[in-house]
């Protein structure tokens, strides 16, 4: 492969001839030779988005020289729209709070830019990374605003996701409203329900899930951009600062803010720890609908069977005939990694030692790739799983019936020993508890159809007492 050889404070190093990074970014690829990824496009984005911004406030200032700038603000406009891609190289895991992500940035911006202005790649004679592209900034506030950038943008597809999967959870409340069947507790008889009200429980809390992550918003939108190394600003003017955060609102339409106080906003990965939280709390909510459709869909013969999950694929290698709920089982297992990298978060966001966290790398790449995958995840689940799920009306039905569970409606009339007495009867001979009050003229038959009439037992009250 052809090189070209550039200069940095340590010495000479070697880069590829048409790499638009330069030698900070070939050293940090060498060093960081670690997961084989590449930054997520969210955090590239993010950081586009501030060089851009903060070369239109320097150049706003008076500080930075209109040619440099406006060829910066292209090269920016460029990358924005995926031109050098392939460029953005560091691996996530890197050490030193994102500087090798931020001179990368810096780099494939000055080269474009000097390129622009006439220049070859890896001369930087009229563009330069660190006093034109970097101007005004540190990585330690450039790092923390582009993680929050970036959060926020994928929250914002997180969301229509959610919603779609909350109307989906929704519409089969409603259409499987009529549908009634035995409760369960302790995976034992319990008394009953409407397969629509399980359904309605899950976009219930799907969408707590969704206003959970929502509350997250405000913290994410405070920038520390400005606060340079330590969050006190030194090389940024104040009028840079206010300029820098207000170009980003409009560049980006989020309601982003300057930080009241940006060596808090600089040491501090607080939002992330809420964020984070809020994933692993959407991650078990997920974990739980998608092991209740497991268990409720089970058999087809030798299990529950009230639900059919749609038939995607050949379960078996070996066993003909065999569908597995594997929708379900993936979204299990995506829920799994969130809930992993939510102590990677956490581990990572306690380690930050006086005005900085140096572990913020790997906080954005937890937060990101799990964003990205539940995002991917829930989006799949909806389509593929739960807009297909059909209900087995009849096993539900029959379900109801010889459940135990049932026998909890006597125990107004006859007390809860006797009615207990009754479940027993009921498990020891196989007869329904219907089957049971009859023969023993607990109630009579007429007193029994009243309070068995199963679709009031779904909703508050006491059967055949109603207020
Ligand atoms: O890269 C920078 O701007 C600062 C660096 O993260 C450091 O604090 O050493």
């Amino acid at each position: 492969m052809a090189t070209r050889l550039e200069k940095d404070t340590l010495g000479t190093v070697e880069v590829p001839a048409e790499a638009y990074y330069g030698a900070q970014t070939a050293r940090a690829a060498a060093n960081f030779h670690i997961s084989g990824l590449r930054p997520h496009p969210a955090l590239v984005w993010g950081t586009l988005v501030i060089k851009k911004c903060a070369a239109k406030a320097n150049m706003a200032t008076g500080r930075l020289d209109e040619k440099i700038g406006a060829a910066i603000v292209q090269a920016a406009e460029e990358s924005l729209a995926g031109k050098f891609a392939g460029h953005f190289v560091v691996d996530p895991f890197q050490a030193g709070a994102g500087t090798s992500h931020n001179m990368n940035v810096n780099e494939v911006l000055a080269n474009r830019a000097n390129e622009l202005l006439g220049g070859a790649l890896g001369a930087y004679d009229r563009v330069h990374p660190n006093d034109h592209v970097n101007m005004a900034q540190s990585t330690n506030d450039v790092f923390p605003t582009a993680m929050r950038l970036s959060a926020l943008h994928m929250l914002f597809l997180l969301h229509q996701e959610l919603e779609t999967l909350c109307d989906a959870l929704h519409a089969k409340g409603t259409e499987f409203d009529r549908i009634l069947k035995s409760g369960r507790t302790h995976l034992q008889d319990a008394v009953p329900i409407r397969l629509g009200q399980e359904f309605e429980a899950y976009a219930a809390a799907m969408e707590k899930n969704l206003a959970g992550l929502e509350r997250c918003r405000p913290n994410l939108c405070e920038l520390g951009l400005g606060g340079t190394a330590v969050g006190t600003g030194l090389n940024a003017e104040a009028r840079y600062i206010d300029l820098v955060i207000e170009e980003i609102g409009r560049e980006t339409s989020l309601p982003v803010y300057r930080a009241a106080n940006m060596v808090e906003t600089t040491q501090n990965m607080d939002p992330f720890v809420t964020l984070s939280s809020a994933l692993k709390g959407l991650a078990i909510n997920l974990v739980r609908i998608a092991n209740d459709l497991r268990l409720l869909s089970s058999g087809p013969r030798t299990g529950f069977n009230e639900i059919n999950l749609p038939a995607l694929q050949p379960g078996s290698s070996i066993m003909p005939g065999k569908v597995n709920p594997v929708m379900a089982e993936v979204t299990d297992m995506v829920a799994f990694q969130v809930i992993g990298a939510d102590t990677t978060v956490t581990l990572a966001a306690q380690a930050g030692q006086l005005e900085l966290n140096v572990m913020m790398p790997v906080i954005a790449f937890n937060i990101l790739f799990s964003m990205e995958i539940i995002r991917n995840s829930v989006k799949q689940f909806t389509e593929s799983c739960i807009k297909g799920i059909t209900a087995n009306e009849t096993r539900c039905n029959s379900n109801l019936e010889a459940s135990v569970g049932l026998a909890t409606v006597l125990a107004p009339y006859v007390g809860y020993a006797a009615a207990a007495e009754v479940a027993k009867e009921s498990m020891q001979s196989g007869q329904s508890i219907k089957e049971i009050i009859i023969a023993r003229k607990i109630l009579s038959p007429e007193k029994l159809a009243e309070i068995l009439d199963p679709y009031p037992l779904t909703n508050p009250g006491v059967p055949g007492k109603r207020q």
